[in-house]
């Protein structure tokens, strides 16, 4: 493929669109991808720019080092993304010299054609210093907002090899719906998730057509493997969309309602329903307001966070965001576990949950719950009868947490915080 012509700019083009969609304007990559410009263009061309942003967005930080020395001045953002994505390429892909150099400067001539032959000198200047530059370089740091945040928690350290774990693209896990399921060939983790290093076209996997499995990280597997429903219980998954927690407990045999109040969310989580042909109860409604006819024996709260124990999966979210919009979802969290606890069997079960590494969304939650709610009590045999449960997980009785820079060999884990708790 001639590397320079349209067939390798098309890609590289709409890559740098997402990117600049990120670091510019903002957004995250989901909300970008579902824009025509983006969601229009042919497929191929859409699986390689959605890669290369990824990419680039784990790697930038490496390449703003690798470049800096052949650079008289900070580039403007729409050049500095152009930079970043070709010494991507070039120093992390291995990709052909002359392929990304040109195309790098066939995109420069097109909405900066003055910094064309600068971009064209950079770039061979990085090709001459070569590996050993790139080699030299640190992981990216996250941004201020969030790294101050986590070095307070998890002091700087443990941040720092988080950063690094945040550079591989994360391996693809499923969860199997049975013992009998199709499942493509892959590592069985400890835990019962089934993990492929790498992910490929999912749909075409054995097993997908057929509904044998569904995509899922191993850590956000553990907390309905926690929860343990049972064939015929009643179990509410309160947040329930787009549904992967709610597969896993239909797959149990108990009677699940899963509600949520995202209508577009619950579009999903039908289809899921519909491609494994397991079945729930899926309620459209605000949590806060909803008035079930009965309480129910176990409740799953997969809490609306910050989704900071994503970023693996999700490298945009920590540029995307500033941090604004965490706090009032502390509140919101409180108000919801206190809703869960009404709708809550004497004797129930309830299992929180949240994707994110803020203790404010986790261990702080688990304690101001446990203190304005003396019925309940954390249910450590829950955590102790978790298959492949790792001690190192314990944060509290009855609670665990994931980080990202866990599990390094086996290609990591999703951040969350899990609590177990009866009612009495
Ligand atoms: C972390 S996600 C749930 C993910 C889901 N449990 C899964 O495993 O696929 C949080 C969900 O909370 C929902 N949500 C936010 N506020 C809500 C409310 N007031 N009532 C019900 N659902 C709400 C969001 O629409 C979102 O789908």
């Amino acid at each position: 493929m001639g590397e320079g012509q349209p067939s390798g700019t098309a890609p590289r083009q709409l890559a740098l669109d997402l990117l600049q969609g990120v670091w510019e304007e903002k957004m995250l990559l989901a909300e970008l991808e579902q824009h025509p410009h983006f969601a229009e263009k042919p497929a191929e061309i859409r699986a390689r720019a959605a890669r290369l942003a990824r990419t680039t967005l784990r790697l930038a930080g490496r390449a703003d080092a690798a470049m800096k020395p052949f650079l008289q001045r900070p580039p403007r953002p729409g050049i500095q993304a152009l930079l970043r994505l070709a010494v991507v390429e070039l120093l992390a892909e291995g990709e052909a010299p002359h392929g990304v150099v040109n195309a790098a400067v066939t995109l420069a001539k097109r909405e900066h054609a003055k910094a064309a032959p600068m971009v064209n000198a950079v770039l061979r200047r990085v090709v001459e210093n070569g590996q050993g530059g790139w080699d030299k370089t640190q992981p990216q740091r996250l941004p201020n907002w969030l790294r101050g945040r986590l070095g307070a928690t998890y002091g700087n350290a443990r941040v720092s090899r988080m950063e690094a774990a945040f550079e591989a693209t994360p391996p693809l896990d499923l969860t199997p719906k049975s013992e009998s399921a199709t499942l493509p060939d892959g590592e069985m983790l400890p835990t019962g998730t089934l993990r492929l290093a790498k992910a490929g076209q999912v749909s075409a996997l054995p097993g997908f057509e057929t509904g044998d499995w569904w995509v899922q990280d191993a850590a956000a597997a553990l907390p309905a493997r926690l929860l343990a429903a049972k064939p015929g219980e009643r179990v509410l998954d309160l947040c329930a969309a787009p549904g992967g927690k709610t597969l896993q407990l239909a797959a149990s045999g108990a009677d699940v309602t899963a509600l949520d109040i995202s209508e577009a969310r619950l579009e999903r989580l039908h289809e899921n329903l519909a491609r494994t042909g397991l079945t729930a109860n899926v309620v459209g409604a605000d949590a806060l307001e909803w008035q079930p006819e009965a309480p129910f024996d176990a409740i799953l709260f997969d809490a609306p966070c910050s989704a900071t124990g994503t970023i693996r999966r999700h490298p945009d979210l920590p540029f995307a965001k500033d941090g604004a919009g965490v706090k009032p979802l502390f509140a919101l969290q409180a108000q919801m576990i206190d809703r869960a606890v009404a709708l809550l069997s004497p004797g129930g079960r309830l299992v929180f949950c949240t994707c994110s590494l803020l203790p404010e969304e986790g261990e702080k939650q688990l304690e101001a719950m446990l203190e304005r709610h003396p019925v309940l009590s954390p249910d450590q045999a829950a955590i102790d009868a978790l298959a492949g449960f790792e001690p190192d997980w314990q944060a509290a009785p009855g609670a665990l947490r994931t980080t990202p820079e866990m599990w390094p060999e086996r290609g990591g884990l999703d951040g969350f915080f899990i609590a177990a708790l009866r009612k009495a």
